[in-house]
């Protein structure tokens, strides 16, 4: 086997790295740290997963990353392979998420199918391809170190001896479980047997024999006995029916008895009470007697004469009752009367209490209105005194506007023409005295302007006096207009006269239509004052005659009431007058009905006599029919008295008692043999069961034979293939062990040429032992550190070599790979180490991969690979070296 390529991405310190791989010597070389190892590491981990790591899954994920890939592609045996693994980081915890592995054959996937098959092509797991072909950095020792028993496990196992351990153990496991197989085998064979022997021992047979004739014999037994029983049934039965009719029999003369003293004792019930009628009847003759001595003398007593019967006596009465009716009418009617009268004397009586009430009222109110006539009459005097004193007036006024210049009706006309004019003539006089005044300034101006020569019209100066004709005019003017200004006042005084007067007149018209109207209301007022004088004087005149006429009706009404009064008085003497009558009637009628009370009792009674003597008479023919039916029973009960046979009941019981006793032990003689019928019944099926079972026994015996005959055989040929395997397998070892001694002094030789060893023994427990040269026995673990590396070395090579040459024919080995073997070696022996790796070259291992930083080791190797973290990323990468080109 070769490794060709490797390529890696986040194993690790790694990021991307792609690596070619080259057969012969690799040396892997860089500074601490660098990632050496790690790539050693990742080609285990391309081929054994899991397992050829130290920590977790995620330790080997790069720290910053959350997925790694490795792939590693490899030669074995002519085909090319390629195993590919990709880890990622899912939550907390890594998975493997690709595992693929590409054969010649096809491409396999999963982690359990891919490492399978690579274990099978390697023909080692990953514990066996540590000891093998992977010396791990700092694990030199571990062969050395390890027991026998260890290394006896690891040995056999890479030799693949192991396998006929595990197939002998096998052999050994089937034997002991066949023997154990077979022994209980022959147990339950055994128990068989006995169980065989004791039943045949039993005599079943005539068992069953003794059995069935006793069973033939109860069941005779049992069928005379119920034979018997049924005779005895059918005698009981007859037994007990004629002790059933005679006490039928007996039953009726008792029955018959019975009725015989019910009967004659209602007989002597119902002549009791036939005497106690008889009693009733004579007291009730006696009653009748009283009865008819009472109405005698009723009789006499209403004066009836002889026909008192009760036709006649209710005739009366009926003619009484019409009488009485007639007077309660009567008096009804009296009553009523009086009642009326009285009434009537009541309301007039209130009637004339009104009448005089109301005629004093009207009185007093006739009086009022008299009084208050009289005052009033009063005060339309001094009316009528105004009303003169405004007629005078009204003449005076109306002489006073009489004098005006117009008629009445233009009187305010007249003196507004008058006020206009006035007005008119002051405006005017204003306007001349403005005029004067401005005449009068003029004048005095010209005459200033002329005295100081200049002229009036422009005030320039002048020569001469060129405007002096207009100064004489204004002159005029102002004299005109003081004339026309006196005239003017003498007309204003005038028109102010005037005015004044007008004035007086417009006053004098307003008061006397005034007064006019005044007069008026005054006239009118007195009129209907008169008018209401008068209605009153009237009204009281009315008045005085309305209440004498009340007075005059109050009289009447009392007189009327009087004559009711004694109206009354007379009705009621007549109400007595018939009540006494009625009294009279009643007391007849009274009589009367004591008669009839009388004459109905006697019917009465007579009718009870009448009834109870009826009775009497049927008592008498019941009693006759009782004692006829009385014969007929005692006739009856004679004739059953007769037929009553003693002797045969007598024989009859005593049957009776025979059958009940019979019957009384044969049921539970009968119960007990047929409990023993079963029970025989039940042992013959137990013996027939037997039989059957002792059958069964001697099938399962035979077959039985059989099997323990058939283990025995398998027992001795498990035995036998133990034993060959066991020979087998010490055999091989030994030859082993013979090649492993030889080819192990062989390479320690080769690397620890000096005289202190003679040899090295390895016996047939993988005991090893180094012999010095004078003779004397070392442990290996007593030699040196850098002697032990080298001793374990030589181991390996040995242990590879002897697996690569194969016991039989050569087996496919992987590449021989060595981390850090130089550890502990000096210069010279890092030579012979040198050598050895040479020597495994010559014995044809076609790939040898070192890492070292040794010189000596770099210079022998033929390839050279160099690994380098870069600083600034920590991230590991390797690449062939320069010096490589060099070498080849
Ligand atoms: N999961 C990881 N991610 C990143 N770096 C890691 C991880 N696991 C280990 N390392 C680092 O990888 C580096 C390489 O270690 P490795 O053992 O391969 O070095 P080496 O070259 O064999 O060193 P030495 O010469 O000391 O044997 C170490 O510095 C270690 O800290
Ligand atoms: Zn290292």
């Amino acid at each position: 086997m070769k490794f060709e390529h490797v390529h890696i991405r986040n194993f690790k310190c790694y990021a991307e790295t792609d690596l070619s791989l080259r057969p012969g010597v690799t040396v892997i070389h860089g500074v601490n740290g660098s990632g050496k190892s790690s790539l050693l590491e990742a080609c285990f981990f391309a081929l054994y997963g899991a397992a050829a790591i130290d920590g977790t899954l995620d330790e080997a994920i790069a720290n910053d990353a959350e997925e790694m890939v490795v792939e590693l592609e490899f030669t074995h045996d002519g085909g090319e392979y390629r195993v590919e693994r990709e880890v990622k980081i899912r939550g907390d915890t890594a998975g493997t998420t690709t595992c693929l592995l590409e054969t010649p054959e096809g491409q396999l996937e999963g982690v359990t199918d891919v490492e399978a098959h690579i274990e099978g092509l390697l023909r080692m797991d990953a514990e066996a391809f540590v000891n093998c072909a992977y010396v791990r950095q700092g694990e030199v020792n571990k062969l050395i170190n390890a027991s026998p028993g260890e290394r006896q496990d690891m040995i056999d196992d890479l030799l693949q001896l192991g396998k006929l351990e595990t197939y002998r153990e096998r052999a050994s496991d089937a034997r002991v479980g066949v023997k154990r197989v077979r022994d209980r085998k022959q147990e339950l064979l055994a128990d068989r047997e006995a169980t065989i022997e004791a039943k045949e021992d039993k005599d079943l047979h005539d068992t069953l024999n003794a059995l069935e004739s006793e069973l033939a014999e109860v069941t005779d037994d049992i069928e005379t006995k119920e034979r018997e029983r049924d005779a005895a049934r059918e005698t009981l039965e007859a037994a007990e029916d004629v002790l059933g009719a005679a006490e039928e029999r007996r039953e009726e003369i008792e029955t018959l008895e019975a009725e015989i003293e019910e009967l004659t004792e209602a007989i002597a019930e119902t002549e009791r009470e036939r005497e106690t009628i008889d009693e009733r009847v004579g007291t009730l003759r006696e009653d009748l007697e009283t009865l008819e001595s009472d109405l005698e003398a009723a009789i006499a007593e209403a004066d009836l004469g002889s026909e008192a019967d009760a036709e006649t006596v209710a005739d009366r009465l009926e003619e009484l009752e019409t009488e009485a009716d007639d007077l309660r009418e009567e008096i009804e009617t009296h009553r009523l009367e009086a009642q009326e009268h009285a009434n009537k004397a009541e309301s007039e009586r209130e009637r004339t209490e009104e009448y005089r009430e109301q005629a004093s009222e009207t009185r007093s109110e006739a009086e009022d209105l008299a009084a208050e006539a009289e005052k009033a009459t009063e005060t339309l005097e001094s009316k009528r005194e105004r009303l003169a004193e405004m007629d005078d007036r009204i003449e005076e006024l109306r002489a006073t506007v009489a004098e005006a210049p117009v008629e009445r009706d233009r009187l305010e006309a007249h003196r507004e023409s008058i006020r206009t004019d006035l007005d008119d003539a002051n405006e005017r006089l204003a306007e001349l005295r403005t005029e004067l005044k401005n005449a009068r300034e003029s004048v005095a101006e010209a005459e200033r302007l002329l005295d100081a020569g200049k002229c009036p019209e422009c005030g320039q100066p002048v020569e001469g006096s060129p405007h002096v004709e207009t100064i004489e005019d204004d002159r005029r003017r102002v004299e005109e207009l003081e004339a026309e200004l006196e005239a003017k006042r003498d007309e204003i005084e005038t028109l102010e006269a005037d005015h004044e007067q007008a004035v007086e007149f417009v006053e004098a018209e307003a008061e006397r239509s005034r007064l006019a109207e005044n007069r008026a209301d005054v006239r009118s007022l007195i009129d209907e004052r008169e008018s209401t004088i008068e209605d009153k004087q009237r009204r009281a005149e009315t008045l005085r005659e309305e209440a004498a006429e009340h007075e005059t009706e109050a009289k009447a009404a009392d007189e009327r009431a009087d004559a009711a009064e004694t109206a009354a008085g007379a009705a009621r003497e007549k109400i007595g007058e018939l009540n006494r009558e009625k009294k009279r009637l009643d007391e007849e009628r009274e009589r009367l009905e004591r008669i009839e009370e009388l004459l109905a009792e006697i019917e009465g009674t007579e009718r009870d006599i009448e009834r109870l003597r009826e009775r009497r008479a049927n008592e008498a023919d019941l009693n006759d029919q009782r004692r006829e039916r009385l014969a007929e029973k005692r006739d009856r009960k004679a004739e059953l008295e007769a037929e009553f046979d003693e002797a045969a009941i007598e024989e009859a019981e005593a049957e009776k008692t025979r059958a009940e006793n019979y019957l009384a032990d044969v049921e539970p003689y009968l119960e007990k043999r047929r409990e023993e019928r079963d029970r025989l019944q039940n042992e013959i099926g137990a013996v027939e069961n037997e039989l059957e079972e002792l059958e069964d026994l001697r099938t399962q015996r035979e077959e039985l034979e059989a099997v323990v005959e058939r283990l025995r055989s398998l027992y001795e040929e498990a035995a036998e293939l133990e034993e060959t395997y066991a020979d087998l397998r010490a055999e091989l070892r030994q030859r082993n062990v013979d090649r492993l001694e030889a080819m192990l002094n062989e390479t320690f030789d080769l690397v620890y040429q000096n005289d202190s060893y003679a040899r090295i023994e390895l016996d047939g427990d993988y005991e090893l032992t180094v012999y010095q040269k004078d003779g004397t026995e070392l442990a290996p673990d007593q030699l040196s550190g850098g002697e032990r590396a080298l001793f374990n070395l030589s181991l390996r090579c040995a242990i590879y070599r002897l697996l690569s040459e194969g016991i039989e024919g050569s087996a496919p080995t992987p590449p021989l790979i060595l981390d850090e073997p130089t550890v502990f070696l000096d210069a010279g022996h890092v030579s012979k180490l040198v050598e050895l790796i040479e020597s495994m070259t010559d014995h044809g291992v076609a790939q040898i991969i070192v890492v070292s930083h040794d010189e000596e080791l770099v210079g022998a190797a033929d390839d050279l690979i160099a690994v380098r973290k870069d600083p600034t990323t920590n991230r590991s990468s390797a690449e062939r070296s320069a010096a490589a080109g060099a070498l080849t």
